[in-house]
């Protein structure tokens, strides 16, 4: 098979993380999404999976630098079983840190680490049926439980947009009544706890393995403090590649990336050219 070509990033700073990258691929760290990123969005989550070529892509990427953290809003038992990141020859040293960074699974133990449950989640699934019934969301609004958080989706709902914008506006009161927070996603709003986002699970991933350079790799807004995290630690003289999987649905990340690509298709092309150019001796 051919070697994938490298893309160029569209700005300095990109460049310089990728080259960074490529100069001393021991000491980078690769963090990716899963949802719109390395899994193509579908209508129901639970069908959601890895796109097909995405495990032999990281597989054949993750021997080759510091670490590969898939950092996601899924709790982090569903992104390893749905991404089917478990027992794969090249990720024994997987980490994904579930619910924005609250759990973390290590490949090498297989065990999950989470701190104990916000009591503000329980009483917003108590509330939370009645709520939407109250506000006529309408038909094919449906809540999805998350264990440490609920979201609200209406990617289904007859118009998705519409109703998401009815939703958000009460669901952030409900929220706020419990000590939570909303985080608003592609057609989806989730209730869950304040306090972790991205942006720290990157960080605090990035400090922990003394990473060199960093390549983050997102498509929603929840990605955007792992975007920051990537400017400050530029600022603090650690390159950074900032990735986004594009789509129709959210614009925010294609104006602050370095690169972007062509959904999840891209991004595993794009893990394929880095696995293909370290694999030749980069740079
Ligand atoms: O941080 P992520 O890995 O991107 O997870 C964010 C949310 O992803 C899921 O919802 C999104 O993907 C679904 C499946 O493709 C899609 O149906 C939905 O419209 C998207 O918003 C997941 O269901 C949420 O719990 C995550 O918070």
């Amino acid at each position: 098979m051919s070697p994938e070509a490298l893309p160029t990033p569209v700005t300095k700073a990109g460049q310089e993380g990728l080259d960074a990258l490529l100069a001393r691929p021991s000491e980078a760290l690769i963090g990716l999404d899963f949802d719109g990123t390395l899994a193509p969005i579908v209508a129901d989550p639970e069908l959601a999976r890895a796109h097909p070529e995405a495990l032999a892509a990281l597989a054949a990427l993750a021997p080759k630098v510091a670490a590969v953290a898939v950092i996601t809003g899924r709790p982090a038992e569903v992104a390893v079983r749905n991404g089917g990141f478990a027992d794969v020859p090249g990720l024994e040293h997987l980490v994904v840190l579930g619910h924005y960074g609250a759990e973390r699974w290590d490949a090498r133990s297989g065990e999950i680490s989470a701190p104990a449950p916000h009591p503000g989640v329980a009483g917003v699934r108590g509330e939370l049926p009645e709520l939407l019934e109250r506000l006529g969301a309408s038909q094919g609004t449906w809540i999805e439980e998350k264990g440490r958080a609920v979201a609200v989706h209406t990617r289904r709902a007859a118009d998705p947009q519409a109703t998401l914008d009815l939703l958000r506006e009460p669901l952030t009161g409900l929220a706020g009544r419990h000590g939570l927070i909303v985080e608003p996603g592609r057609l989806v709003l989730e209730l869950r706890p304040p306090g972790m986002d991205k942006g720290v699970a990157l960080t605090e991933f990035a400090r922990e393995i003394g990473a060199g350079s960093v390549l983050y790799g997102g498509d929603d807004l929840g990605d955007l403090p792992a975007y920051s995290a990537v400017d400050r630690l530029r600022a603090d003289g650690t390159p950074g590649l900032l990735v986004c999987s594009g789509s129709d649905e959210v614009t925010e990340l294609r104006d602050r990336a370095d690169l972007v690509v062509d959904g999840p298709e891209g991004v595993v092309h794009l893990l394929g050219a880095l696995a293909d150019r370290l694999g030749r001796g980069a740079p």
